[in-house]
């Protein structure tokens, strides 16, 4: 679909969080960060760990102060400060699934209080009886028996926990889901089954997804376009095919090119080897964020942004 008949669900521009109140121990961990999420697509946040995308995830549903710039869902801004009603309609409209299953899920409450929780928070049902239906509902939507409400998480293996953590997303009816390593705690084996989920609902419930995830072949696999953050800044986005055959920011290159290694901390200091941030010379001409090719957008001072202008067209 051409990019002007999309519609945009999610707009982030110029955002920028900080940790630490005092001057001394301020850490900037997001800065000038500026992307579109469109209704229905997958898009994905990719780096290494440590490079923000979990604190860009939590800014958007407000677990995050912002220190600058603006996060507009459906045409308002829901960074700052706003009115009741609106936080009421971002805490159904955006949730977040977290990566770990075993962590994310409270182990001494039942299965039907953990779907039910924001639905109780909210009092978003008209009686008992319509509650107990969106959370069935919402177990067979995930793949999961109605009979289960009445267990414990301790009792479910991973990949079922990680759907009880989707079906407590779901019974909000949401527009947007925040996927925050959705899978990278889960056994392999069952990863492609809660991957395929997700786009099953996806499909049925014209979903958005936010994926944030450091695992490559993942996000080439389930995104449509993509983002790549390096020290919480993105240094370059697009389609996500279109980026992983032509990645030309030099971070994005020797991300892509790093062989994958089993352990991840070997990988990281791979790429950390390839990639060296003082080839920028940043100090003298600094870098912009400009849209190369539609849709396609990277950082760059003048000089690079010719260079990759020339490795475009050749
Ligand atoms: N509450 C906090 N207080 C101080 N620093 C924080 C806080 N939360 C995150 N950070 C720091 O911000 C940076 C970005 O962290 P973040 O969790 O967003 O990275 P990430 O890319 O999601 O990494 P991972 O894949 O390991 O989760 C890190 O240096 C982290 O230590």
């Amino acid at each position: 679909m051409p990019n002007n008949q999309k519609e945009v669900l999610l707009e982030v521009k110029n955002l920028r969080v900080e940790f630490g109140r005092r001057k001394k121990n301020k850490f900037v961990a997001v800065k000038d960060v500026n992307f579109n999420i469109y209704r229905g697509e997958t898009f994905g946040l990719v780096g290494e760990s440590g490079s923000g995308k979990t604190t860009i995830g939590r800014a958007i549903i407000r677990l995050n102060e912002t220190a600058g710039g603006e996060i507009i869902f459906k045409g308002k801004k829901i960074n700052g400060k706003i009115d009741k009603e609106l936080d009421r309609e971002i805490t159904k409209k955006i949730q977040m699934i977290f990566q770990d299953p075993m962590a994310s899920l409270n182990e001494r409450a039942k299965v039907d209080y953990i779907v039910s929780e924001g639905l109780y928070n909210l009092k978003n049902y008209k009686n008992e009886e319509e509650r107990k239906e969106k959370v069935e509902k919402a177990l067979i939507d995930v793949g999961l028996l109605p009979e289960f409400l009445s267990r414990f998480p301790h009792e479910f293996s991973g990949g079922q926990r990680q759907r009880i953590g989707v079906a407590r997303s779901v019974v909000m009816e949401p527009e947007l889901i925040i996927a925050d390593e959705p899978i990278s705690a889960l056994d392999v084996s069952i990863r492609a089954q809660v991957l395929n989920l997700m786009s099953e609902l996806q499909r049925s419930k014209g979903l958005t997804y936010l994926f944030i995830a450091h695992d490559l072949s993942v996000v080439r696999f389930i995104t449509d376009r993509v983002a790549v953050i390096y020290k919480g800044q993105i240094v370059e986005m697009a389609e996500t095919e279109k980026l992983y055959k032509n990645p030309l920011h030099p971070y994005t290159r020797s991300l892509f090119s790093a062989i994958p290694l089993p352990d991840p901390r070997r990988q990281r200091s791979k790429v950390l080897e390839i990639y060296d941030p003082s080839c920028h010379d940043y100090e003298n001409m600094p870098p912009k964020w400009v849209e190369i090719e539609p849709e396609h957008f990277v950082l760059g001072n003048e000089r690079e942004i010719e260079e990759y202008m020339k490795a475009l067209n050749k």
